[in-house]
């Protein structure tokens, strides 16, 4: 058979940050597959670990050879199994013994592989030859928080989706036009702005969250007009990283407030109503099951509130937060849990209950493309990927590249 795995390697290779991280072939007797893992900054807590103590240099080192010889013979259509077999190899809960990075890596270089074995792009061999649609480009043009340096907006990410595109072309230029319009906007509120980035090639301004989010909120105005097509401001707000258990208080440091939960659930509706928010990724922290459902209950009819250092890819998590009514959309990173299949399950539970899945990067990327893939073959409406950068636009790219060969490609549906 084709799909048979026939060698796998693994190697140490830079990320975006300039730390390691790993990138694996595996080889089948018709084809050969390969990807990266990516690393987060502002990760949640019940993330599975993502490397041994030791590092990638022990993965190459001590792990290749181990993991190698148990997944030659084995047929790599066979994905949920290969996953089984990594998690035992591991033998723990939070894959702390050979990485969670390293079995992701693994996982999605074995579906590339076999998608190759049968000459399919990943996309198809996942999603079937029905699949036509694409995700909007939900893309970072602010950075703060965790993703930039002092002096930054307390708010995470400052994000944009352009959802009057028409074709994915027109949403992934569209994105890259509010990216310039906002260099413009900063500067006539930061004359000394150089034009520095942060971890995912956002701008990092020296100015209030209130000034951010009013610029944000002009560039969609003007670039949205100028195109003629409307364009919706997002956000990010990590609050995981804001929150001081102490003090049960999130701590806005630029702005010297803090605030209680209630106030933040106040201070996140608000933002939504005056700015007209399409979408608000972790408004609270990632224990706060109750102040997510007490918001999504107040705004979920006209915003998306979505959980990612919430619910990590864990679908007992998912099933929690479904229980409670606590979001309508989920962040899905597969190396948050580790594996394809585990992030399938994921998503299939977040579908059949109406939770719209949004899949994405990390902070901390490769030129790895294979999320553009796992977007269009789960049938994801939007992806989380950045607007520039290499590391940024090889998923962009890619997915401009799967546009051209679906036959009736259409933009996703929410
Ligand atoms: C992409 C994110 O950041 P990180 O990869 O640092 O978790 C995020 O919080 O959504
Ligand atoms: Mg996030």
């Amino acid at each position: 058979m084709d799909s048979i795995i026939e060698d796998v390697q693994v190697r140490k290779i830079l990320d975006s940050r300039g730390n390691p991280t790993i990138e694996v072939d595996v080889k089948t007797w018709g084809g050969y597959g390969r990807a990266a893992a990516p690393s987060g900054a502002s990760t949640g807590s019940r993330e599975v670990v993502s490397f041994p103590e030791g590092g990638v240099d022990l993965v190459v080192s001590e792990m290749e050879d181990l993991i190698a010889s148990e997944l030659i013979g084995m047929d790599a259509c066979d994905i949920t199994t290969i996953d089984e077999v990594l998690r035992e190899i591991d033998g723990t809960d939070n894959l702390a013994a050979i990485g969670g990075n390293t079995t992701v890596a693994i996982s999605m270089a074995v579906a590339k592989a076999a998608a190759a074995s049968y000459n399919m792009p990943l996309y198809q061999y996942l999603g079937g030859s029905m699949v036509n649609e694409l995700p909007y480009p939900l893309g970072n043009m602010m950075n703060g928080g965790a993703h930039a340096g002092v002096n930054a907006p307390d708010i995470q990410e400052f994000l944009v989706v352009p959802i009057g595109a028409s074709n994915m072309v027109e949403g992934i230029f569209a994105n890259a036009s509010i990216h310039k319009r906002l260099k413009e906007l900063i500067q006539s509120k930061d004359s000394a702005f150089t034009g520095g980035k942060g971890d995912e090639g956002g701008w990092v301004p020296n100015i209030t969250n209130a000034d951010a989010l009013e610029i944000q909120s002009k560039a969609c105005e003007e670039v949205g007009d100028e195109l003629g097509i409307e364009i919706r401001p997002a956000l990010d707000m990590a609050a995981s990283e804001l929150w001081d258990g102490n003090e049960q208080k999130y701590i806005y440091a630029q702005d010297g407030i803090k605030r209680d939960t209630g106030d933040q659930i106040d201070f996140v509706k608000d933002i939504i109503d005056t700015y007209n928010m399409f979408y608000v990724e972790d408004p609270f922290d990632e224990s706060d099951f109750e102040g997510f459902a007490q918001l999504t209950a107040k705004v979920g009819d006209k915003c998306l509130v979505c959980g990612d250092d919430l619910f990590v890819t864990n679908k007992e998590l998912l099933a929690k937060g479904i229980e409670m009514n606590a979001a309508n959309a989920i962040i899905i990173k597969p190396n948050q849990i580790g594996s394809l299949s585990e992030t399938h399950a994921t998503v299939k539970l977040a579908k059949e209950n109406g939770i719209v899945p949004v899949v994405s990067h990390r902070s901390g990327e490769t030129t790895d493309e294979t999320i553009a893939h796992l977007a269009v073959g789960f049938n994801s409406p939007m992806i989380k990927t950045g607007a520039i950068g290499g590391e940024r636009i090889a998923k962009l790219n890619e997915l401009i590249r799967i546009e051209e060969e679906l036959p009736n490609p259409r933009m996703g549906k929410f």
